[in-house]
């Protein structure tokens, strides 16, 4: 197999290792001709080019990764791959999420492919198994550590005390974390990651949007993680969303767990990510979430399904779904200087010390419209007890 590469990058770098490391034989059968970089950096290497046109005019290459990141030029480059019968295979989240459908119908009437496993959780291969389970359940639940850079912050923070500047520099240093890592604090990488996996499991097109219930890390301070290890609680950004009947929730938000669960055992960049089906039940992944070889290993998987003709699953992303963030109650813990139990004069709230309070058996919708309103004066917390310790 053929391959041109579209940016060379921490990714970029782990894919051209491995396949340059011919370790096994079917990586054996896979030869990058051809890098596509900044005209300034053509002359560094002979299979840099600057020209998109010269790699997309080559027959002998047949496929394309992109691991550019972000939208502009990826989202024009992978059109131009497929219409140009190039297979895709990209890690690129922020794509994926936004162009989902349309990237598979122009695949299918390319008669090409279009695979993204690197995209959701690293070097986990989720996406597969979650197309597997798909193949004979239907899947109403899925849950997890989509993050690996805000795990690895949260990890270090509460196992050494570091401060938060100190770890996200490590993490960028490490590779794991986005150009603009607001993506990974901010959970936009992880409704990215949740909303191409709810879109595979639910057979529907749920892309970002400003409904979709997001609370990040970034007001974490080092008062919260000793007020949490007070409480022997462990503190995890979750991602979650569950379907019933034509009804799905969708949220993202710091979540506590007891010492003895197993999302408080996931560490450093690691991720963990779940699924429930009706036959398989429980059905849950771990492993490295981020990072240059892990994440090239799940690339290059694609390319190895695609030498070898394995079919992934095809999806049409028609069914019609109705967005509810209400139904599901859990126990928050609110950190705000402002009396929580007056702006909720209909729940259960108690005072815990400082400014923190626990909010019994609140809507997710609630807790997040709470927050909203307390960031317009402050830099609040909001954390959702998890529900096996409730
Ligand atoms: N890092 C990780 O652990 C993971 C990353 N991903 C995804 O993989 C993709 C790549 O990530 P990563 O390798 O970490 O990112 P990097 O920023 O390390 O690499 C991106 C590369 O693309 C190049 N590039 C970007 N825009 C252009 C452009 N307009 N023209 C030419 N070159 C360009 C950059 O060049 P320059 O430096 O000159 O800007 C850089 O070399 C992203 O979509 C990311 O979300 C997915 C899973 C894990
Ligand atoms: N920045 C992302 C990279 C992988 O998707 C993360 O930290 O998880």
């Amino acid at each position: 197999m053929q391959i041109a590469l579209l940016g060379y990058g921490t990714i970029g770098h782990g894919v051209v290792k491995i396949i340059e490391s011919q370790a096994t034989k079917q990586l054996r059968r896979l030869h990058v001709s051809q890098i596509w970089v900044r005209p300034e950096k053509v002359d560094q290497n002979p299979l840099f080019t600057a020209d998109y046109q010269e790699i997309l005019a080559n027959d002998k290459i047949d496929t394309i990764i992109e691991v550019l990141g972000g939208l502009d030029p990826a989202y024009a480059m992978i059109n131009d791959a497929l219409e140009h019968h190039k297979n895709v295979v990209t890690a690129n989240k922020a794509v994926v999420a936004r162009h989902l459908t349309e990237f598979t119908t122009l695949a299918r009437q390319n008669h090409v492919k279009f695979y993204f496993e690197s995209s959701v959780g690293g070097g986990i291969p989720w996406i597969i198994n979650l197309e597997r389970a798909l193949r004979i359940d239907q899947i109403d639940s899925i849950h997890g550590i989509f993050n690996g850079t805000s795990n690895f912050i949260l990890d270090e923070m509460m196992e050494t005390g570091a401060p938060f500047d100190v770890v996200l520099a490590e993490a960028q240093r490490r590779g794991y974390a986005e150009a603009d890592p607001s993506a990974d604090l901010d959970g936009d990488d992880i409704e990215n990651k949740l909303c191409i996996s709810a879109s595979l499991a639910y057979d529907t097109e749920i892309k970002p949007n400003d409904n979709l219930l997001k609370f990040g890390i970034r007001n974490i301070t080092a008062a919260d993680v000793s007020f949490f290890k007070k409480h022997h609680w462990v503190v995890k950004l979750i991602g979650r969303s569950f379907r019933r009947d034509n009804r799905y929730n969708f949220v993202i938000e710091p979540t506590l767990y007891a010492p003895g669960e197993i999302e408080a055992g996931v560490h450093q960049n690691y991720n963990y990510v779940g699924l429930r089906g009706t036959t398989i039940g429980k059905l849950s992944f771990n492993g490295q979430g981020a990072g240059e070889l892990p994440t090239a290993h799940a690339l290059i998987q694609d390319l190895l399904d695609l030498e070898l003709h394995m079919e992934h699953l095809n999806r049409n992303f028609q069914q019609e779904l109705e967005l509810d963030n209400n139904s599901k109650l859990l126990d928050y813990v609110i950190r705000s200087e402002q009396d929580v139990a007056s702006l909720l004069p209909d729940y259960e709230v108690k005072k815990e010390e400082h400014d923190y309070w626990i909010v019994k058996q609140i809507s997710a919708e609630a807790a997040h419209e709470l927050i909203q309103q307390l960031e317009q004066t402050e830099k609040p917390l909001l954390a959702a007890i998890s529900q096996q310790r409730s």
